[in-house]
């Protein structure tokens, strides 16, 4: 039985108030998309070394612009150099420590190499070069950082740049929290994953979606399983699964085939939501068992999808550390936005212009409205005008795959073609 559905928002507060995962030490490969537990400071002064800007000779100070090439100059970046003599120029490339004593790097097209029997082999610089300046083409050490300057807060996420910044600062590892582990249940006997459904049938759309909804929501999937609407299998699934979060679909309401209640019932499951006041998805419910999350979205395609945006993602990022756990945006109703009788409607949308549009087939059971969507739109009972305020909610994984919509129809039609 579907008891007391909690208001919407309460329903994410609660979903986003779990508590982040204890912190791991992790390569920084594997800590990217991680929110880190320890600040990233500099290890080293960085750079740890004075080292030429540009292809060119490290030169010595001079009152004509004109030096004694030392053989055996720098032809890589790692080579590292004695220190000049008075009167002495090198040959330097990007990145080569300069030598003790360089006054400034000369780039290559502002000089030139002139032989002479007497004096070997000359370097004279060319009149209006700015390259005799002190301190020209030299990154000076330390000038992004000196060692021990923080780089990064902890709470930050691990972008990619942020883990090559760390790498730069001489880390090999560092303290993250780690993604929680999935394991995806997908339950339903009418179920099939191939082929054309015959009656009675229908083809899954769970089992090939969620797994790339859940990724870009920065969980990482363990397994995927599937079993018929048999509780003691789910049962099973769900005592067994080496995952923080299990996520099960269909079998969310009250028929004698909908098992997931009474499982949970049997394992004395704490049931944290056990509904929501929202359509589609208002069976979706959020248990707990030990330290174990289960999510249950309701079998409807569309119900499904829409709460693993309101309860997924507030769940998700509260156990990766991120915050806010609970996030949406606010974006103005292009049309009129019809609502539900109670609680809200969730719609799927497309920005447009910065406006929310709604689409058309979107009822419960259907996928084609979300198929173009980007965000649900949140509308509360009794609807909103255009121009009015709407909370909307991102479709799983679409800004990831920086999926990008026609703005209005001329648009479209004068589109690359
Ligand atoms: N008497 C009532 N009946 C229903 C209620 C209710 O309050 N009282 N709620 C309705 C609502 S709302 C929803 S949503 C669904 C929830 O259903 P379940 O979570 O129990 O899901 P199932 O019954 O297993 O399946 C529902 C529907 O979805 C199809 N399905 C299931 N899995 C998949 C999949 N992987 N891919 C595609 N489609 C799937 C399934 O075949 C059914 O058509 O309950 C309403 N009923
Ligand atoms: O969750 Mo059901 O799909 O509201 O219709």
């Amino acid at each position: 039985m579907v008891n007391s559905p909690s208001p919407f928002a309460e329903a994410r507060r609660i979903a986003g108030s779990a508590e982040a995962l204890p912190p791991v030490r992790r390569s920084l490969a594997a800590s990217i998309g991680c929110v880190l537990s320890e600040p990233i400071t500099a290890q080293l002064n960085i750079p740890h070394a004075a080292s030429s800007a540009m292809d060119g000779w490290a030169v010595t100070p001079a009152d004509h612009p004109q030096w004694r090439l030392r053989s055996n100059g720098a032809q890589r970046p790692g080579v590292v150099l004695k220190p000049l003599a008075a009167g002495e120029a090198v040959e330097v490339v990007t990145g080569s420590p300069v030598p003790a004593g360089t006054y400034s790097v000369l780039r290559t097209e502002h000089g030139h190499i002139e032989h002479s029997a007497v004096h070997g082999q000359q370097l004279r610089a060319d009149p209006g070069t700015p390259d005799l300046e002190q301190g020209r083409n030299i990154r000076p050490e330390a000038c992004e950082a000196q060692a021990g300057q923080l780089l990064c807060e902890p709470s930050q996420v691990l972008t990619p740049a942020r883990a090559a910044t760390a790498a730069v600062a001489g880390y090999d590892r560092l303290a993250v929290t780690p993604p929680p582990r999935v394991r995806l249940v997908l339950t339903g006997g009418e179920v099939i994953t191939s082929g054309v459904p015959a009656p009675g049938q229908v083809r899954d759309v769970f089992g090939l979606a969620l797994p790339a909804m859940v990724s870009a929501m920065g969980a990482e999937i363990e397994d995927v399983r599937r079993t018929d609407d048999d509780a003691a299998a789910l049962i099973e699934l769900i005592d067994s699964a080496p995952a923080e979060v299990i996520i099960t679909t269909g079998g969310t309401a009250g028929s004698p085939a909908d098992v997931l209640r009474p499982a949970l019932t049997h394992l004395g499951a704490e049931i944290l939501i056990d509904s929501v006041s929202m359509r589609p998805g208002h069976p979706a419910l959020l248990a707990r068992q030990g330290s174990t999350f289960v999510l249950g979205l309701p079998g409807n395609p569309l119900a499904g999808f829409a709460a693993l945006a309101v309860l997924g993602d507030p769940l998700i990022r509260a156990l990766r550390g991120v915050t806010p756990a609970v996030n949406s945006r606010t974006v103005m109703a292009g049309s009129a936005l019809q609502g539900p009788r109670a609680g809200v409607r969730l719609l799927p949308a497309q920005i447009r212009e910065e406006t929310v549009e709604p689409l058309p087939h979107t009822n419960a059971h259907m996928m084609r409205g979300l198929a173009d969507a980007e965000v649900f739109a949140v509308v509360p009972a009794g609807g909103l005008a255009p121009g009015e305020a709407v909370e909307c909610l991102e479709v799983p994984g679409v800004s990831n795959l920086a999926v990008g919509w026609p703005r209005s129809s001329e648009d479209h039609s004068s589109g690359v073609s």
